[in-house]
């Protein structure tokens, strides 16, 4: 059985990674304090007594407007600490993978990213994924590199819960319309790398590492997302400050921040479904399982009587 290292455990992604992992080998997610990205010693002395077969690296800085002022530790642990990671996997035959953004691309493409699309963005976050990227296509031959977009879950930071919070302060939203992705769960990415890793670390020398996008199926932009979530809120009966009709669209002119997002965040995701025989759901799915994830965990309850008098 391979030992696995899982680093960001306790980020949305690593969480499931945790639990999609589990039927692959012994999984390790070692606390910062055994593990910190910033301590490339710190990390190889872990590396050199546990030698994992296997290195998930889920672990990122994801504060996408705090880096453009935080730079130097957006790429410490964005580009420093996959390179070396990576340069421990090839210098042990470990295989590698590495999860990254569509936020590397600088969105002025009219048509969904393909893989060998030149990246290329000023913000700093998406730059610093970029350089991970490459470090880790460099320094591992088994690396498996896979661009994901716009995360959600129930659990953690993400654009689902802060639409949650929002609905359920203010009687209007303003969301931006002009940004186009696909919202995609953790679940979904955490499920569809262990397939992945499966068929790899199987496969051999012939085995097909490197870039892949890995997306929901279908594209929205952020206002449309926003107002499904309220929409599919409604339906669950919690008592919202807002509604549907009062998520009002957007262009990110009227919503200025430090770092440019790209207008275009569409990949492409038939290199992978191809190669691995996958098929990948529509975005819309994972977000009504989330929801249901919320609401039977008492979450949703909780918040209606914490807002209104109870039984309203
Ligand atoms: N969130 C998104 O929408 C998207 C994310 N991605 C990529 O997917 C991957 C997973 O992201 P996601 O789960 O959302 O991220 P989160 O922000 O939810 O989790 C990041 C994790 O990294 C850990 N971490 C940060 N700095 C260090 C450090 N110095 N040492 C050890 N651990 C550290 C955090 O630890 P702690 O909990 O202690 O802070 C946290 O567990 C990342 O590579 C990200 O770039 C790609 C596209 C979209
Ligand atoms: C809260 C809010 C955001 N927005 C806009 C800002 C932004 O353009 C868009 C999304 O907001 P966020 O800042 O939550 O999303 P952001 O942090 O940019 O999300 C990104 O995270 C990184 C880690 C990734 O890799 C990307 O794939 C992507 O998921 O919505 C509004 O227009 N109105 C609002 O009220
Ligand atoms: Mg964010």
């Amino acid at each position: 059985m391979p030992t696995i290292l899982v680093t960001g455990a306790g980020g949305q992604l690593g969480f499931e990674l945790m639990r999609a992992l589990a039927p692959l080998g012994t999984v390790h997610a070692p606390a910062r304090a055994q593990f910190d990205l910033e301590s490339p010693e710190r990390m190889r002395a872990w590396l050199d007594r546990v030698r994992p077969d296997l290195i998930v690296n889920a672990a990122a800085y994801t504060a996408v407007d705090r880096a453009e002022s935080e730079t130097a530790h957006a790429w410490a642990i964005n580009a420093t600490a996959p390179e070396v990671l990576a340069r421990w996997a090839g210098e042990h035959d470990a295989a590698m993978v590495q999860f990254s953004t569509d936020y590397v691309f600088d969105g002025r493409a009219e048509r969904p990213y393909v893989e060998m699309d030149t990246a290329g963005t000023q913000m700093v976050y998406g730059a610093s994924k970029l350089a991970g990227e490459e470090a880790v296509l460099a320094d591992c031959p088994r690396a498996l590199v896979l661009r994901v977009s716009w995360l959600y879950s129930a659990f953690g930071n993400n654009f689902l819960h802060t639409i949650l919070r929002l609905a359920l302060e203010r009687p209007v939203l303003k969301i931006v319309d002009d940004q186009v992705g696909a919202p995609t769960s953790t679940q979904l990415v955490a499920d569809t790398t262990a397939h992945l890793l499966r068929t790899l670390l199987s496969a051999g020398n012939h085995a097909p590492w490197g870039v892949y996008h890995l997306t929901a199926g279908g594209e929205v932009s952020w206002h449309g997302f926003a107002s499904h979530i309220v929409r599919e809120l409604e339906f669950t009966g919690v008592k919202l400050a807002c509604t549907a009709g009062n998520v009002q669209p957007i262009p990110s002119s009227a919503w200025p921040t430090p770092a440019v997002r790209p207008l275009n965040s569409r990949l492409c995701c038939d290199k992978l479904t191809g190669q691995f025989g996958l098929n990948l759901p529509h975005w819309s799915h994972g977000v009504s399982y989330a929801l249901a994830q919320l609401q039977r965990s008492g979450a949703l309850r909780v918040r209606r009587w914490a807002h209104g008098a109870r039984g309203d």
